[in-house]
């Protein structure tokens, strides 16, 4: 077994809401079949908090939203505010539920130790927030407000405002966590080519083109303690959300968010591959960028991958040997620990799709990877879409396509019906979906955290929760720190479990 590690993912969702149909309404999910989307509703999705802290435009395009993205955002989360009296809070099933700065809503999932999990947890989240769009929607309905809520699961709006899908995973504290980076932002700004979105990218002199990356064009630095003022790769804040001796907490702020399961599990499971490899003392020093932020944007904008870019070395190689480099050590590496024959499935599966994700790109042949990298899925999609109706790129039906394909909703969203077409390949299934929206994963500290709120939901009681704080608001303000992630039991817990049901 490689050594198990905690991990779980934050994602910020683009919110707008589009006028009734009439005045244009949301896309419809018939893209995939001969009807173009209907309408151009839903292509002004709001900015994210990171683009208002930025102070960044308004949407370009599109009709003006009836209700704006920040009432929207109200509407949204109404119930949650009723029952939780905030907008910030934890569920039973570990996660945590909340509106950032900029009106739009977040969801982090519950700590995970095993990939399929995390997948499992990170669409439980796309579930929770579409029954919450579901149930704003009618709640307009009812007040006669015209329009539809629509959420994203994407990175940048129509405008170019930019909102962020971070990764965190534990990993050792150890005196090195810089030399760590040294291997890891080469690592982060050449995986983009598995693991992009797809990204419809206008060019500066009229046109579009097709990019590999949402996220590519919004990050400023490599690694800064900041994410609102500088946009790093990395985030360094030390704030580990366990033993601080102990532990550090990698918060990875470049990455763009996934719809296909399959995605996310290669983009979690490679890096999680990786990091063991790291943490075991062996060092990637020689693949370093001389211009890490450059490249990062002319990778993503590269779609055959093979364009060299400059190491700190002199060296040129291209984002495919990069990724064809990390691949290959990581593999030599588990090989000679004799961890290779120990894998879990879901990691054999990360591996296979690695590698047959380069070669794809190596052979200019995306078919090999249609059903289970987003920027190929989606790519597949536009293409047909366009020779079937003799579309450029740029234009504003394609636009609203290819934002459907981000739609979270399994009515106004492309992903359910392409998952059922078999068009779109599935790491879990819908079954551990409904469960991972009740049940907090059971290995982790996640399920101390869960307990804890059921128990505290269903005996009314008022509590305060955090990562690590289990607290009872009472004369006796009993609280528990949970500093072990790890750790899915503990005695003080069950005490307070049983302080909470008298
Ligand atoms: N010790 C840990 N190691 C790795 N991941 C963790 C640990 N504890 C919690 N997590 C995960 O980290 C994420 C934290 O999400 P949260 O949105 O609260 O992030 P934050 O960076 O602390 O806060 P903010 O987004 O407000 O800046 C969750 O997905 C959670 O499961
Ligand atoms: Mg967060």
């Amino acid at each position: 077994m490689t050594a198990r590690r905690i991990f779980g993912v934050e994602t910020e969702y683009g919110i707008t809401c589009a006028p009734p149909a009439g005045r244009g309404a949301g896309v419809s999910g018939a893209g995939i079949s001969d009807a173009p989307p209907s309408s151009d509703g839903a292509a002004g999705a709001r900015e994210g908090a990171e683009g208002a802290r930025d102070g960044g435009a308004g949407p370009a395009g599109g009709p003006p939203a009836v209700v704006t993205a920040d009432d929207a955002a109200r509407y949204l989360f109404r119930k949650v505010v009723q029952w939780g009296r905030s907008s910030n809070v934890f569920l039973r099933n570990g996660a945590r539920l909340y509106l950032d700065v900029g009106s739009h809503p977040e969801y982090a999932t519950a700590e995970c130790d095993d990939v399929r999990q995390l997948v499992a947890n990170d669409r439980a989240g796309e579930a929770i927030l579409d029954e919450m769009t579901e149930d704003a929607n009618a709640l307009l309905a009812e007040e006669g407000v015209p329009g539809t809520i629509h959420l994203f699961k994407n990175n940048v709006d129509s405008a170019g405002n930019s909102f962020g899908c971070h990764e965190n995973y534990l990993v050792r504290r150890r005196r090195d966590f810089q030399a760590m980076g040294e291997a890891l932002i080469p690592f982060f700004i050449t995986r983009q080519i598995l693991t992009g979105a797809g990204h419809i990218r206008a060019r500066a002199g009229g046109g579009a083109s097709y990019a590999f990356s949402q996220r590519a064009d919004q990050m400023w630095d490599a690694m800064s303690s900041a994410t609102t003022r500088s946009r790093p790769i990395i985030n360094t804040r030390d704030e580990p959300h366990a033993d601080a001796d102990l532990y550090r907490r990698m918060h990875v702020i470049v990455g763009d968010s996934s719809v296909a399961e399959t995605t996310t599990m290669l983009k979690v499971g490679m890096t999680d591959l990786l990091l063991g490899m790291l943490e075991d003392g062996v060092r990637v020093r020689d693949l370093a960028l001389a211009e890490p932020m450059r490249a990062i944007r002319e990778i993503s904008h590269d779609m055959t991958a093979t364009s060299p870019v400059e190491l700190a070395s002199g060296r040129r190689m291209s984002a495919l040997q990069m990724q064809e480099e990390f691949l290959a050590r990581v593999t030599a590496y588990l090989d000679s620990t004799g961890q290779t024959a120990e894998l879990t499935d879901v990691q054999r599966r990360v591996l296979e799709l690695w590698e047959r994700g380069l070669r794809a790109l190596r052979e200019q042949d995306p078919t090999l990877v249609e059903t289970e990298l987003d920027w190929a899925i989606k790519g597949r999609l536009l293409d047909r879409y366009r020779s079937k109706h003799t579309l450029g790129l740029d234009d504003p039906r394609v636009a609203r396509l290819s934002l459907a394909y981000h739609d979270i909703s399994p009515q106004r969203g492309l992903a359910t019906t392409l998952a059922r077409r078999g068009l779109m390949a599935r790491v879990t299934t819908d079954e551990e979906i409904a469960d991972a929206v009740v049940n907090p994963p059971a290995s982790t500290r996640a399920r101390l955290r869960g307990e804890f709120v059921a128990a505290a939901q269903e005996r009314r009681r008022d509590i305060t929760v955090d990562w690590v704080h289990l607290k009872i608001n009472d004369a006796a303000q009993r609280t528990v720190v949970l500093k072990d992630p790890f750790s899915p039991v503990d005695e003080r817990v069950d005490a307070l479990l049983a302080a909470l049901r008298v």
